[in-house]
């Protein structure tokens, strides 16, 4: 068999293609941006084209630098942006629109008219989702009514929906039409235990079911690569949050995962059977191996963490590149009062307010950009802390240490303010890269390339541990400053 695997990372802000060997060990990748379309205030597209083509040039990137042939890999997976929806021709492969980017706000009416129908509960119970903006089928909704003729070809099954897997399962086939079961269960048209698309959903958001992918696990051969890795098995696909958490080894009920990203993402795995969540997290598939028994999260999910920073470096100048915020924050000893609540795209979990905007609270003369700086990267931290009390009201279980991973997770310093203000251990995994891993691991399974699960685990390694080193009375001190805060962010969007 071929000795390696390849992952395809197809993220918020870039794209990624990585090369591990058997053992785990990265052994080629490339990477590469792509544009962020803001057309209104609110509105995030991506061009699903760009996406596409700067998919084939980091394969062909990773493949040139490292001297490797598509015959080297045994298989390829895919890790993905979730909820973000295209909408394409069947004819001609191309897209219709600009896909609409999971923190895309546009669909905010139509959430507010389906909460005072009060079918809220309903959806939630069968998807495991609130009603926000977050999700794919109000994106979806939106796009069969603003594009000329696009419900009528939807309804002939003449143009196709997907998340970005089934976007790139289309080109990397040749033509097969499939979404992966945890994209599948964020677009809010799929029953969580049934695992197949819901015909009350479907009526509810008026999507005509000719123009869905039929729904595949996981773990298993979708087809033969095109696109430059010509004859690879394309053999896996997760969203990118849930292939962090196969990437992490959290394979047991309560152990969980933070991935820092553009937003921030965590995740526990609670085993068999779907978690109703009382405390504003998302109940979401975790995997579905082959033909294994379906495994489930709990999901606290932040809109905006990493894309904080690069806010920061693209709109205001402050940086010059995202590494630079950690020397920035070092030069001042603490945020100075300084607090920034990037509600940018409302506020997710717990609180799910669609009604937020962000804000910079506590400015004085006093103030500069170190604080700024530090405002954005504890921004982070203290969602993630309600999340986490969230997730440990809900599930009952106290988490003994978060294993963390994502661009953001290798600043030092947001790490150890982490640690503080969780009062718990954070640890950081040796590979940053876990979501693409996760995506080999998943394709390794299904063409045996790893033997099993427990193979995969013994991968796993620590490269930090960053231990709580922060006095009770001033954890409380901030936390309550972050909640005042968060108070004055809401309502400002009517
Ligand atoms: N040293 C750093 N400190 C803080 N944030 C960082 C650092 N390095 C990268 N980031 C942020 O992490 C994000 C990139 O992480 P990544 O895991 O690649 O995200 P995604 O998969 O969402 O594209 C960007 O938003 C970037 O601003
Ligand atoms: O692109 P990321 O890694 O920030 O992840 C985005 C999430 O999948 C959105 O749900």
């Amino acid at each position: 068999m071929s000795r390696f695997i390849g992952a395809i990372d197809q993220g918020t802000t870039s794209t990624r293609f990585i090369v591990l060997d058997r053992e785990g060990a990265i052994v080629a990748r490339d990477q590469r941006e792509h544009r962020q379309i803001y057309p209104r205030p609110g509105w995030v597209e991506h061009d699903a084209a760009e996406i596409w083509t700067n998919t084939r040039a980091v394969i062909e990137g990773a493949l040139t630098k490292s001297g490797l042939k598509p015959r080297d890999l045994a298989a390829v997976g895919v890790a993905n942006q979730r909820e973000t929806t295209v909408l394409w021709d069947r004819a001609t492969g191309a897209p219709l629109h600009n896909a609409l980017v999971w923190m895309d706000t546009r669909t905010q009416p139509q959430v507010d008219r389906l909460v005072a129908q009060g079918v809220g509960e309903a959806i939630r119970a069968k998807t495991g989702l609130p009603l926000a903006t977050y999700f794919s089928a109000l994106k979806l909704a939106w796009l069969l009514d603003a594009i000329p003729d696009a419900r009528v070809k939807a309804e002939k099954g003449e143009a196709l929906f997907g998340t970005i897997d089934s976007w790139l399962i289309w080109n990397l086939t040749g033509g097969r039409h499939a979404i992966e079961a945890t994209n599948a269960s964020r677009t809010q048209l799929m029953s969580l235990r049934t695992l197949q698309w819901d015909d009350d959903l479907l009526r509810l958001f008026d999507i005509p079911r000719a123009c869905l992918p039929e729904i595949v696990s996981s773990s298993d051969v979708y087809g033969a690569c095109v696109g430059g890795i010509d004859g690879a098995p394309l053999a896996g696909a997760l969203g990118d949050q849930h292939a962090a958490l196969l990437g992490q080894a959290c394979l047991k009920p309560g152990d969980a995962k933070n991935t820092y990203g553009t937003g921030c993402f965590l995740l526990m795995n609670v085993g068999e059977t779907p978690h109703v969540s009382t405390q504003g997290l998302i109940s979401t598939l975790a995997y579905k191996l082959g033909d294994a028994k379906p495994l489930y999260a709990l999901e606290g999910s932040i809109a905006i963490a990493g894309a904080l920073v690069q806010w920061l470096r693209d709109n205001l100048g402050l940086i010059d590149s995202s590494d630079d915020i950690e020397r920035l924050a070092r030069s001042v000893p603490n945020n100075g009062d300084v607090y920034f609540v990037p509600a940018f795209s409302g506020l997710y979990a717990p609180r799910w307010r669609g009604d937020a905007r962000g804000i910079i609270a506590g400015l004085t003369r006093f103030s500069n950009k170190g604080h700024i700086a530090r405002a954005a990267l504890e921004a982070a931290a203290f969602q993630t802390r309600e999340v986490l009390a969230a997730m440990v009201a809900d599930a009952g279980v106290e988490i003994a240490a978060l294993k963390v991973d994502g661009g953001m997770a290798a600043n030092d310093l947001l790490m150890q303010f982490q640690a503080d203000i969780l009062d718990a251990p954070v640890v950081r995994a040796r590979q940053l890269e876990t979501t693409a891993i996760g995506a080999a691991y998943a394709a390794g399974l299904a063409v045996g390339f790893y033997a099993s699960l427990d193979d995969i685990a013994a991968h796993w390694r620590e490269d930090r541990r960053f231990t709580p080193n922060m006095e009770p009375e001033e954890r409380l001190r901030l936390i309550a400053s972050w909640e005042k805060a968060v108070e004055r962010s809401l309502g400002w969007a009517i």
